[in-house]
């Protein structure tokens, strides 16, 4: 089967058209395991839709299902505008979260995400107050001073007290710092799409920043997150890393 890799600051996938859906939770285990397979946080397959230019499946690297994956919609709108799937220049597709539309400028990709659920404001863990956004899958977010130290142990643990991604982020000079403990890749990634959103929510709901805010993961990579007429908009450069057949696997 020949697939396609990119990478979203980091965070990474393996890309692929189908026919059907299909259960391919062991296929996404296997192709996104980093010695025996491509290696990936999370596996996308592209399949037609009667209405929309695509509809995808989302897997993470342990082979779970999940809604939405920003950095990964960003990724797809590329592959689909490079493939003819979509045209002109914006990809419009079905995820389990909604319906993304993405605009594609060479490499760089903005996608306009869901309508974000604000959960839980007042969740008290180790002292600190957290909140549970869903910005197309869950998150935690708590703000710190400082965001050096992540602790992966808390963050397991909160991650399945509350079935959630776990975010530690900081607005300072300018630029919203975001680290994510992904559920699904067990452990902390390089940069998480719906995380840095659900962090500009949770500033800005706050009153702490307004308008486009330069973001940076832990890849030390630089987007950008804007909420305009309702709609939180996230954009950033992304990579095509290479294609290739992939056997016996
Ligand atoms: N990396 C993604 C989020 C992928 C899904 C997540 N791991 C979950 O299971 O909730 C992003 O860029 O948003």
């Amino acid at each position: 089967m020949k697939v396609t890799k990119y990478s979203g600051n980091g965070n990474d996938f393996v890309i692929f058209i189908a026919q059907e859906k299909a259960d391919r939770s062991e296929l996404a285990r296997k192709l996104c395991h980093r010695q025996n397979g491509v290696g990936a946080d999370g596996m996308v397959v592209v399949l037609p839709h009667h209405q929309y230019d695509f509809e995808w499946e989302f897997y993470n690297a342990d082979g779970s299902v999940a809604d939405m994956c920003g950095n990964a919609s960003r990724c797809v709108a590329h592959f689909a505008h490079e493939k003819g799937i979509s045209k002109n220049g914006v990809s419009e597709f079905l995820t389990g979260a909604g319906v993304i539309r993405a605009t594609i400028n060479g490499v760089y990709v903005v996608s306009d995400m869901v309508a974000p659920k604000i959960i839980n404001t007042n969740i008290q863990e180790d002292g600190e107050t957290w909140w549970l956004i869903d910005s197309g899958v869950p998150h935690l977010v708590v703000i710190r001073e400082n965001i050096e130290h992540f602790d992966i142990e808390q963050a397991r643990r909160l991650r399945h007290n509350y079935n959630a991604n776990v975010n530690i982020c900081k607005y300072e000079n300018e630029t919203l710092y975001v680290r994510t403990y992904e559920r699904g890749v067990e452990d902390e990634t390089l940069a998480c799409g719906t995380g840095m959103v659900a962090c500009y929510i949770r500033h800005h709901k706050e009153g702490m920043l307004e308008g486009q805010v330069r973001v940076q993961p832990k890849s030390g990579d630089e987007l950008y997150i804007s909420y305009e007429n309702g709609v939180y908009r996230f954009g950033g450069k992304v990579t095509k890393t290479f294609e290739a057949e992939v056997f016996d696997i």
